[in-house]
């Protein structure tokens, strides 16, 4: 099972109110193996798991790095930056080289990922990401942009569930978008605080913060996509279809019916 599947599974459960929470993906890569799995190509231009589960990581792990030369290890390190950098939320997510898997477990443990409480250098993490979004790779790639206004929930939901369930939007080139991680600020209409959304694969959801808007006709969002074939253009059009409340959804970018692989 991808870690994405595992980590929504956690994920659900925690809104079960179950002792255990989702507190951050952590992804261990094997220094012998790591570059072929992460170089592996898919049929039909498939993001490879390996890339995926990269790119998905709060946090990474480069294990057994005492059986590969320097060298290969300096080649993993930048294929895995190159990796986060175009695709991590956190804009440099952090990676610990070990050997045996041994870690100071406070580098692995209350990475509060998911959680409202991250939402507080949330916007200091988005700002980064988009002065650092060096745009090399077509594969997947980081989207981030900011749009003032209050979001109806409704609209809100629709736009989320058409990217992650519906998977009917497509970019300029009639490729459909494949988002494998959202995460943003956004401000709903009618709520004072501010709302995280978090999405992973086909799991998203909405979570009020303790942080309060400050000036209410200064509302700024913010969203981060993680994925493939995605269209910052699009992307924010159909967005700010859901704050101003145009009622228009769709876009001719979207086909009816029409479901991605
Ligand atoms: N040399 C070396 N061996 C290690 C290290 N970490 C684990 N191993 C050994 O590698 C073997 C396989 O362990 P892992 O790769 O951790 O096992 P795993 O994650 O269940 O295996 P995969 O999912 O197939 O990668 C075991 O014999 C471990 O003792 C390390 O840092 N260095």
């Amino acid at each position: 099972m991808s870690s994405g599947a595992v980590a929504s599974m956690f994920w659900v459960d925690a809104e079960l109110g179950s002792d255990i929470y989702l507190d951050g993906i952590v992804t261990v890569v094997d220094s012998k193996y790591g570059l072929k799995h992460l170089a592996e190509e898919k049929a039909g231009g498939l993001i490879n798991e390996a890339t995926r589960q990269v790119a998905l990581a709060d946090l990474i792990i480069i294990n057994k790095t005492d059986l590969v030369p320097e060298e290969d290890l300096s080649q993993l390190r930048t294929a895995i930056r190159y990796r986060i950098m175009n695709g991590s939320i956190n804009g440099l997510g952090k990676i610990l080289e070990t050997q045996r898997s041994r870690v100071d477990l406070s580098n692995v443990l209350d990475l509060h990922a998911f959680d409202g409480l991250s939402g507080i250098s949330l916007q200091k993490k988005l700002q980064y990401v988009s002065a650092t979004q060096p745009h090399l790779d077509q594969n997947i790639i980081t989207v981030t942009f900011e749009a003032p206004g209050n979001a109806k929930e409704e609209s809100l939901n629709v736009f989320i569930q058409n990217l992650l369930w519906e998977k009917n939007v497509r970019n300029k080139d009639g490729h459909c978008m494949e988002v494998i991680r959202l995460k943003g600020l956004v401000s709903i209409k009618d709520r004072a605080q501010q709302v995280i959304v978090q999405g992973v694969h086909e799991l998203y959801d909405l979570e009020e913060t303790p942080v309060s808007w400050d000036d209410d006709a200064q509302r700024t969002n913010r969203l981060v996509f993680i994925g493939k074939n995605l269209d910052k253009d699009v992307l924010k059009q159909l967005f700010m279809a859901t704050v101003t409340e145009t009622g228009k959804q769709r876009t001719t970018h979207s086909k009816e019916g029409q479901v991605c692989p």
